[in-house]
């Protein structure tokens, strides 16, 4: 519309033509020329009759121009629409923001443009006009025949209120007689222009035209006002028409004289037949222009109407379109709800995936592993595959062979089978016999079982019988032992053993003979002891005939086992036994623990069970001191003799060592070993004069019978036998009345003396209930076969001798060869 505007407004309309005077008609011409050239310097940018001397060649290809731009416009009802839809998104995204909003929906059907494009609001005129467009077209229409009308038209203008508002407010006083008849061709154009806003355009442009084209009206009276100072002057009007000739390019007239009126009036004339024949040509253009403003006008109807239509579409598309946004903003909100729980589930979901992504690194890694263990299961069954395909192999070569060693095969089984079917006959006839055997087997076992139950009879019988032999061999027995030299270099004494029982033995006079205790009257000196032992002889052979004597010690009767013998004859040796080739030279004390703990576990069939407890003290100076002590030996804690009214004595305060195991003896015997040779060390003469005794207390319990019995196996390492050196010390009187004593003693026993000193001496009080009672003892004499200690040797075997006559109880003593 503003195109189609601007092209009625390219209009350029034809001077009002006054044709009364001369001088009129030219300014009327000069108005007319100078609107032309506002209007054509406000659309074209050319300047067509600014100058002087622009010909009117110029002019009419202006016009034509004005005309091609007054051809009329496609109808673009699309971009129309284009721009409406525009509009609605601009104001959907002004919509969006909540702040404006408001302001777009209050804006209603006046923002149906771009901000940028809004229609300038029209004058109130121009507003007026528009709601009263049929009416006032008809006017510009007129005013368009009117202003193409030829010039011979008396009419001027039709001044309309638009083109009296339009008028300028001030006229310079100089060009007032001027203005008067070319405001009347500006009012025209005004009018014009007027009908132009009127018709459709209403816009700024145009008015800003119309302002523009009276700017530019005004500018060309005030340019021409100079030569139109007065009318009266001929100089001035010959220069008036000279100008306009110039300007309408037409030749040039002779300049007339002042008072040639006629020639002047003659020149004006054709320049007006000159004139009207380029309006008579602007007519026919300007109705060209008027047929192509209605049909114009026509489509502009119509597209006013197609624009109503899509203002009322667009009204009800806002509506439409607020709805939505109203929908949008809910569904947003709605989505953002679901956004966040999309969220959190996605959180959980993310924490539940890294969960479930750990487990399965872990179940991989099992996985892993357990396709690693049968990958290796796999190789090595492979291996074994393979290894069984070739045994396959051979099987098969060697099915073949054994096929056709089965041929005979089955061949020899058919002559086996004839051996089969005899053999199953005798085994017949032998299975009747193994019936017979199995029923004398059945009475064999009953036979047995009689004869175990007699053996264990005869084993108590036995026992008794035991017991009664050695009361009747006395119940003070003596061994001899003789130790073994391997020094080769050592001269020996004559010993012999001249019966093959081993109970003599007979000191011969050497070549060293002839001694004080050796005369060589006397050459031998014959004893006999229960048992003699060799050189030779073991550790083992020894307790063969110790262990019966042990063994009583299970049957409540108190074995005594004394050691004698000089100094270095192997009395400790042979109780204890020694480090060196420990199972050989296991001593007695070993020898016997083990025998009873193997009797007790024997006897446990029978509910029997024993307790052992050991004791090792050392008697010194008439002193009682603790072998298992572990703070020594010679500790202050003093140990006293205690009988009991059972035959019962002990120590009280001296370590007491439950022997749980045979291993314990050896701990203990260590223990009291390492304790004496540290108190020996300190004391030379201690060695010499110390005895030593070890108490194995018994202690039996029948858990059937309740039965319970108890005994003390006893072994004592007596002091050397040694004569004592007679240094007349205080300590000897002492240490020979403790071996006196225990002389005394035996003494006594042997001569059934009705008192026996025991009580005098710690040894011998310690060693009464060894004496008494069921009590059996054993003494073992040891000697040396060295010739230096011949006289010792020949000492403690008469001393032993007189030993082996005692009898303890009321026992009758055998006599030699009884
Ligand atoms: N039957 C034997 N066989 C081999 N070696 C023996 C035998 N008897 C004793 N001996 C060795 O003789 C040495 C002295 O023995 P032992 O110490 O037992 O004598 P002892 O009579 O106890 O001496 P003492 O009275 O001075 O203590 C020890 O080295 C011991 O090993």
């Amino acid at each position: 519309m503003e195109q189609l505007n601007r092209s009625v407004s390219k209009i350029k309309p034809p001077a009002t033509i006054v044709r009364s005077n001369s001088s009129s008609t030219l300014a009327t011409i000069q108005a007319v020329a100078a609107a032309a050239q506002s209007e054509n310097e406000l659309f074209t940018g050319n300047r067509i009759f600014g100058s002087q001397g622009t010909s009117n060649t110029t002019a009419n290809k202006d016009h034509s121009l004005t005309l091609e731009m007054l051809e009329p416009l496609p109808p673009k009802p699309v971009a129309g629409i284009k721009r409406k839809a525009e509009e609605t998104t601009g104001a959907r995204q002004l919509t969006r923001n909540p702040s404006t909003r408001p302001a777009l929906v209050a804006r209603g059907t006046a923002t149906k443009k771009p901000i940028g494009q809004q229609r300038q609001p029209l004058p109130p005129s121009s507003q007026q006009q528009r709601t009263t467009r049929p009416i006032v077209r008809a006017p510009l229409q007129t005013q368009v025949r009117q202003a193409t009308r030829p010039a011979n038209t008396t009419t001027t203008t039709t001044k309309t209120p638009q083109t009296r508002n339009m008028r300028p407010s001030r006229t310079p006083p100089t060009a007032v007689r001027a203005s008067t008849t070319t405001n009347a061709v500006t009012r025209g154009a005004r009018t014009i222009a007027g009908s132009r806003a009127m018709s459709g355009a209403g816009s700024l442009a145009i008015s800003r035209t119309q302002q523009t084209t009276a700017a530019k009206a005004r500018a060309a009276q005030t340019k021409s006002m100079p030569s139109k100072s007065t009318d009266d002057d001929p100089n001035s009007a010959n220069s008036n028409v000279s100008e306009i000739l110039a300007k309408l390019n037409l030749p040039q007239k002779k300049k007339r004289a002042a008072w040639d009126t006629k020639g002047r009036l003659q020149d004006m004339e054709e320049l007006t037949s000159s004139l009207n024949q380029m309006l008579s040509k602007s007519t026919n253009n300007m109705n060209s222009i008027s047929t192509k403003l209605e049909s114009n006008t026509a489509k502009y109807s119509e597209l006013e109407l197609v624009c109503h239509g899509l203002e009322s579409t667009v009204t009800a598309k806002e509506t439409e379109h607020e709805e939505l946004l109203r929908k949008l903003a809910s569904t947003e909100e709605e989505l953002e709800a679901i956004a966040r729980k999309h969220a959190e589930e996605i959180r959980s979901l993310q924490s539940q995936y890294l969960a479930e992504t750990n487990q399965a690194t872990l179940l991989e890694e099992r996985l892993q592993q357990e396709q690693n263990t049968v990958q290796s299961k796999l190789h090595q069954v492979s291996g074994e595959l393979e290894q069984q395909t070739q045994e396959s192999v051979t099987l098969r070569s060697t099915v073949s062979t054994q096929s056709s060693n089965c041929l005979a095969f089955e061949s020899d089984n058919r002559a086996l089978r004839l051996k089969i079917e005899r053999t199953e006959e005798v085994v017949l006839q032998r299975d009747a016999s193994i019936g017979s055997l199995e029923q004398t087997l059945c009475d064999s076992q009953t036979f047995v079982r009689e004869l175990q139950q007699k053996i264990r009879e005869e084993e108590m019988t036995r026992r008794k019988l035991f017991n009664s032999i050695l009361d009747l061999k006395s119940n003070i027995r003596v061994f001899c032992r003789v130790l073994p030299i391997a020094s080769p270099e050592a001269t020996l004494a004559s010993i012999q053993y001249p019966d093959l029982e081993g109970r003599d033995i007979v000191l011969a006079d050497g070549a060293e003979s002839g001694t004080e205790t050796l005369p060589r009257a006397k050459k031998t000196l014959p004893f006999t002891f229960d048992k003699v032992f060799q050189s030779s002889s073991t550790q083992a052979n020894v307790f063969e005939e110790v262990s019966q004597l042990v063994q009583s010690a299970l049957e409540e009767s108190n074995v005594t086992i004394l050691a004698y013998g000089q100094s270095g004859s192997g009395k400790t040796f042979t109780l204890e036994g020694s480090q060196d080739n420990a199972d050989q030279a296991m001593g007695l004390i070993p020898r016997s623990v083990l025998q009873l703990f193997n009797t007790i576990k024997s006897q446990e069939s029978n509910e029997w069970s024993y307790t052992l407890e050991g004791q090792y003290i050392e008697v010194y100076n008439e002193a009682i001191h603790d072998l298992l002590n572990t703070e020594g030996p010679d500790s202050t804690k003093t140990l006293e003799i205690q009988h009991c009214s059972k035959g019962k004595t002990t120590v009280a305060g001296a370590t007491t060592i439950e022997l749980s195991s045979p291993d314990k003896i050896v701990a203990l015997l260590k223990t009291a070993a390492h304790n004496l040779s540290a108190a020996k060390s300190r004391r030379e003469e201690r060695h010499l004069h110390s005895h030593c005794i070890f108490t194995l207390r018994v202690s039996g319990k029948n858990v059937m019978t309740a039965d319970s019995s108890e005994s003390t196996l006893t072994f004592v390492d007596l002091a050397p036998s040694d004569r004592p050196p007679e240094t007349g010390t205080k300590d000897i009187g002492v240490l020979s009345r403790s071996q006196s004593c225990l002389s005394d003693v035996f003494l006594a026993i042997a001569n059934k003396s009705p008192q026996v000193p025991f009580r005098n001496s710690k040894l011998t009080s310690l060693l009464q209930h060894g004496f008494t009672g069921n009590s059996k003892m054993l003494m073992i004499v040891h000697i040396s076969p060295l010739q230096r200690n011949i006289e010792d040797s020949a000492r403690s075997l008469r001393f032993a001798t007189k030993i082996n006559s005692c009898v303890i109880g009321a026992t009758p003593r055998r006599t030699k060869g009884s």
